[in-house]
């Protein structure tokens, strides 16, 4: 029976980190950090994200300014309020919340982000950094799924880790991490073959598809790592991640739950990335 990764418990030692440090350079150096948070329309999963992120924010010490736009705004008034942002001393990153609204275009929105206050890391200069191992920002939700595994206590070097999924949002840059920890990584997809195979050799199997209970308890090697990135509303309004929980337990070393598992994480890791943000915006880092 595997043991439950409390991502709860994770997340709000990251965020005691960040708030521990907020404090300290607040005192020592005047320093004041503050997220910028862009919504468009009233989805009401993005909304629950953003109250989360909100009190986050608060949490750890942080200002925040939320900007609500009506679902009809335009690609032209999303981006006059990005760039008065990026000017805006007071704010040190900048998170526009995705899916926007399809007459938007997505790619010229996050282009027109500041990388230094691109708190996301989903700008090309920022994707291309992790490329190379020169980021100073993790993209959260891959940087949260470190951070569970490292509190395992597993090595990564040299295990063979498979990632389903290949969004530029998690799948890819999860890849990237793990190689950079020296796993041996296979990412899979919707045109993999063999799927089960593969996963049936994953030492750490991290599953971000977006397709509910997905992955069954014999796809899971004995004492596997398990990481499930989904989260699916069901019909009945629960949450459900991508990973079968009860067959999967009986298989894993470690799993993680859905909700209280990766989701916390991402938060904390935006906080995390903020904080870095403000440093290197005053010259102390
Ligand atoms: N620019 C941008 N950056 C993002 O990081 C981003 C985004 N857009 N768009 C949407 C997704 C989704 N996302 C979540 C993060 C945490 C929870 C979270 O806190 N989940 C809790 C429970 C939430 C619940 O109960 O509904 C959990 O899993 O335990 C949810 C969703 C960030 N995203």
């Amino acid at each position: 029976m595997a043991q439950i990764i409390d991502g709860k418990a994770v997340s709000a030692a990251v965020k005691a980190e960040v708030a521990e440090e907020t404090a300290k350079l607040r005192d020592a150096k005047g320093l004041k950090v503050g997220l910028a948070v862009v919504i468009v329309g009233n989805d009401p999963a993005s909304r629950v994200y953003v109250n989360n992120k909100k009190k986050a924010c608060e949490a750890v010490g942080f200002q925040s300014f939320e900007y609500a736009m009506e679902e009809n705004t335009t690609q032209e008034q999303l981006l006059d309020l990005v760039n008065v942002l990026n000017r805006d001393d007071r704010v040190n990153g900048i998170l526009v919340q995705l899916p926007l609204p399809k007459h938007i275009d997505e790619k010229a929105v996050i282009n027109a982000i500041s990388p230094d206050k691109d708190v996301d890391a989903f700008h090309p200069i920022n994707v291309g950094k992790i490329m190379i191992g020169e980021y100073s920002f993790l993209p959260c939700t891959p940087a949260g799924v470190m951070r569970l595994i490292e509190s395992t206590g597993t090595d990564i070097t040299g295990k063979q880790c498979v990632v389903i999924g290949r969004s530029n949002i998690v799948g890819k840059p999860q890849a990237m991490l793990l190689l950079q920890k020296n796993g041996t990584v296979t990412i899979c997809h919707s045109k993999t073959r063999n799927l089960k195979e593969i996963c049936l050799g994953a030492d750490i199997l991290v599953v971000a598809i977006g397709r509910a209970n997905f992955v069954t308890g014999d796809m899971i090697k004995e004492g596997a790592v398990v990481i499930d990135v989904g989260m699916n509303r069901l019909d009945n309004g629960k949450l459900c991640g991508d990973v079968e929980f009860e067959s999967a337990e009986k298989k894993a070393s470690f799993i993680t739950p859905v909700p209280g598992g990766v989701g916390p994480m991402t938060i904390a890791m935006l906080m995390k990335n903020t904080l870095t943000a403000a440093k290197q915006q005053a010259g102390i880092e």
